[in-house]
């Protein structure tokens, strides 16, 4: 298994479409790596270029240490799981996994090996004779990545593979995904998806890609907890977090921060004399904003409720020129609509931005 080194990969399409420039990504072997980022920000195309379905355009890519942009897909010793199984409707599973080894000119005996350790990582065993219709979607689509397990694979790549699914499916192959990892500690990964359940429980890091380039590298919680933009802040967690401007009044150990439609937020993250006057963002989560008698930092009427169930979601018009700010409670709440609310939040969990770049990390 293998470590894969990026170097300010870069793709223009035709000669004229820049997708990406300047990628710098160090992957150690054993790392599930995700991709996000908006549509179109260019994460199939890096997948893709990974996988050498795709020129690279310029940079270079490194698998175990060697250069590869020149070499061809089947020479990588990587494997692609795509979110249309395309398996072989003819075959059985067994013969849909066998394929690529006896194209590879494998013995009988290693292919029976392989095919029969990829049945047993992915439970397929009982599945083995049976044609592919013969199966549910989520059976297909572990049998498609039993054709890359059966490989061996350096690396595997996933293009949106549960995008297919119906909701509670994708809940029972995520988790499955997941085990698979844990049976193969030692393999590396790329994911691609949109859904953030799968980044966040999936990821030993996230690569946000945005704008051409990479937003932020790291673990799930270090996005979640400590997005080094606003971008990421907002890209992370739903509903998106809450962005309110001020001016620091108060420096030091923490940050007191005078919010422009009235109240003070305070911020663990630390702040110089130097900072005195700085006009800032405010960075609240939903979740993470309380009521309160005392210090706030928005002061707002509930205008919408939206009970999810396990939730309810609060949308605050302004008082006071205050922007709107959406909160999250759990439980069900009918009886907060057009009442005025103070909301504060823990000061560890306040992010301060300025010029779109979290402080936290000057
Ligand atoms: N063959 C191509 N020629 C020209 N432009 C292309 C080509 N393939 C992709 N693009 C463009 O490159 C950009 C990145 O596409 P890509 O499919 O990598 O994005 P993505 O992040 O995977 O998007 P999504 O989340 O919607 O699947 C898009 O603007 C797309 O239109």
């Amino acid at each position: 298994m293998a470590d894969l080194k990026l170097t300010d990969v870069a793709k223009i399409y035709g000669g004229t479409v820049d997708v990406l420039r300047d990628i710098n990504l160090d992957i150690k072997k054993g790392e599930l790596i995700v991709f996000v980022g908006p549509s179109g920000c260019g994460k199939s195309t890096l997948l893709r270029m990974i996988a050498g379905l795709e020129k690279i355009t310029g940079g270079t890519l490194e698998i175990d240490g060697t250069v590869v942009n020149d070499v061809p897909p089947a020479q990588r010793g990587i494997a692609m799981v795509f979110q249309s199984y395309a398996l072989y409707p003819h075959m059985t599973v067994r013969d849909n996994m066998s394929f690529a080894l006896k194209l590879a000119k494998k013995t009988p005996a290693e292919i029976d090996e392989a095919v029969n350790r990829a049945a047993k990582i992915l439970q397929l065993d009982e599945y083995l004779d049976r044609l592919p219709k013969a199966l549910s979607g989520g059976q297909r689509q572990r049998v498609a990545i039993g054709r890359s397990i059966v490989r061996d694979p350096k690396v595997y790549l996933f293009d949106e593979p549960l995008s297919n699914l119906d909701a509670a499916l994708r809940v029972a192959t995520r988790i499955e995904i997941a085990q698979l990892k844990e049976l193969m500690p030692d393999s590396t990964m790329i994911y691609v998806t949109h859904d953030q359940v799968e980044a966040m429980t999936l990821a030993s890091r996230i690569v946000v890609l945005a704008n051409k380039g990479i937003a932020q590298v790291g673990s799930p919680l270090e996005l979640y907890e400590r997005p080094e933009n606003e971008f990421v802040a907002q890209f992370i967690g739903s509903p998106a977090m809450n962005i309110l401007p001020g001016e620091i009044i108060g420096t030091g150990a923490q940050t007191t921060i005078k919010m422009d439609g009235g109240g003070t937020a305070v911020s663990a993250v630390p702040t110089t004399g130097a900072d005195m006057g700085l006009k800032v963002n405010v960075g609240v989560r939903p979740e993470d904003l309380i009521e309160t008698t005392g210090e706030y930092l928005y002061e707002g009427t509930v205008n919408i409720t939206e009970a999810l169930g396990e939730v309810t979601l609060l949308y605050f018009e302004a008082v006071g020129g205050n922007d709107p700010v959406i909160g999250k409670l759990p439980g069900i709440h009918k009886d907060l609509r057009k009442k005025v609310v103070r909301l504060n939040a823990d000061p560890a969990k306040v992010q301060v931005f300025h010029e779109g770049r979290s402080l936290y990390y000057r």
